[in-house]
């Protein structure tokens, strides 16, 4: 099993963040997780904030002599940003709440963030208070953490990407999924691997930006090499596509989740729609499929097809020309808060869904094939893909 947490305010001294479970003799390196910190950052439609940060996760313990050692794996990520917030984040009360500022509380709620019921529910007098923890910039101690989990997946060879399908108005066309190329979606600003459509897309975006507006988008994750049987039917906590669901529905502004081409297939009858099993010829896939519109899982175990998920992440609360809203203390009506603020998060939301697929797989692969260091889960691995293929090779 892998667990994690994480801790840290968006304007605090840094996050910290725990991943448990995971065995000994993992190589494990900061370069590898900054790689992957560093795709975060990047992305159009970014605002100030990614100037200043530089994201490193520091390894605190959990790793000796670069190998994982079976104990908990505790990193820290410091925020740059913090030595501009000191002051405001140790004010605790302030006289004259009309005056907002950063050592000010903000009381101008933004419709569609933690504002107002993380004030309400908290009782807070200061939306801040919620608004820090609510803040995306949590999701950079989930890459880290996802990292560590890609790593794990990597051994097995297990292998993760995402790209953008869509920013606003402007749609990429899925590209079949053995075309993609990935080191395009790499270094492409929306992480679109079509240079075209990747240069509509940040049109769109610099539109919203010059309206003072905001734009969300489509992003699709995809693992690859997925063992056949993670998660299980038998209970229904224990599905995997219902928790690659719950997992990508947690990002922040992500609002619809699809397991394959769940929304695309409504119009089509039965026979159109499941993946056909075909006769096996490749010795190294157990089993072979025609098409992979589920995208990779079926009766809430994986079935061998690369796992696609696809998502929606809403466009940004935060507006430059704000929306009306409502004051904290009087219930007059104002202009919403506004300091800084991305104008498009779909680039980075991908990187962020393939560390959480990832941590959910890390951790369904340990519940699967489990041991305490990498050669043991290892040898369960081999054992158990020794076994699977169109005649069951039990003994
Ligand atoms: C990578 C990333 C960056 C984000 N940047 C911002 C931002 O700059 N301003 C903002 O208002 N919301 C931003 N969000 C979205 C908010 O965090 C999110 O809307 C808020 O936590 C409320 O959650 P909900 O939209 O899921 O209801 C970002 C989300 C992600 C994934
Ligand atoms: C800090 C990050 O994203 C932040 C997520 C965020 C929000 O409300 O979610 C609001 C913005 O915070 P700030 O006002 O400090 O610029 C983003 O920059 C990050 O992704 O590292």
């Amino acid at each position: 099993m892998i667990r994690w947490f994480t801790a840290g305010e968006s304007h605090g001294q840094g996050l910290m963040v725990i991943v448990e479970g995971v065995p000994a003799y993992l190589y494990l390196d900061e370069e590898y997780i900054a790689h992957h910190l560093g795709r975060r950052q990047r992305g159009y439609g970014r605002g100030g904030r990614q100037q200043i940060e530089r994201d490193h996760a520091h390894i605190q313990t959990g790793v000796r002599h670069g190998y994982t050692l079976g104990s908990p794996i505790g990193m820290l990520i410091e925020n740059r940003d913090w030595v501009n917030w000191q002051e405001a984040m140790a004010v605790e009360y302030v006289e004259n709440p009309s005056q907002e500022g950063r050592n000010q509380r903000v009381t101008r709620i933004r419709p569609g963030h933690a504002d107002l019921p993380g004030a309400m529910k908290y009782g807070f007098h200061d939306v801040r208070n919620s608004l820090e923890r609510a803040s995306a910039r949590e999701t950079a101690a989930r890459v880290a953490a996802g990292a560590v989990a890609m790593k794990l997946l990597e051994e097995f060879g297990i292998k993760l990407h995402s790209h953008v399908l869509s920013i606003g108005r402007v749609k990429a066309n899925p590209p079949d999924q053995g075309a993609i190329d990935w080191d395009a979606v790499e270094e492409s600003p929306v992480h679109c691997a079509d240079s075209d459509v990747a240069d509509q897309m940040m049109a769109e975006v610099d539109a919203a930006r010059e309206a003072g507006d905001t734009v969300g988008g489509v992003v699709e994750v995809i693992a690859e090499g997925v063992p056949i049987g993670l998660g299980s039917h038998v209970h229904w906590d224990r599905k995997i596509d219902a928790k690659i669901s719950q997992a990508l529905m947690s990002i922040n502004a992500v609002k619809a989740v699809s397991i394959g081409e769940g929304w695309d297939l409504l119009d089509r009858w039965g026979s159109e729609f499941q993946d056909v099993i075909e006769p096996v010829t490749d010795p190294d896939r157990p089993w072979q499929r025609k098409t992979n519109r589920a995208g990779g899982t079926e009766g809430g175990m994986t079935s061998g097809t690369p796992l696609v998920a696809r998502f929606v992440i809403k466009p940004i609360a935060t507006l430059h020309n704000p929306l009306p809203s409502v004051d904290l203390d009087t219930g007059e009506p104002v202009q919403a808060h506004f300091e800084r603020s991305d104008v498009c998060q779909a680039p980075p939301a991908g990187v962020i869904g393939e560390a959480m697929m990832a941590l959910v797989l890390a951790d369904a692969f340990m519940e699967k094939f489990g041991g305490d260091s990498i050669p043991e889960t290892k040898r369960n691995f081999e054992g158990y893909q020794a076994t699977v293929g169109p005649r069951l090779r039990y003994s």
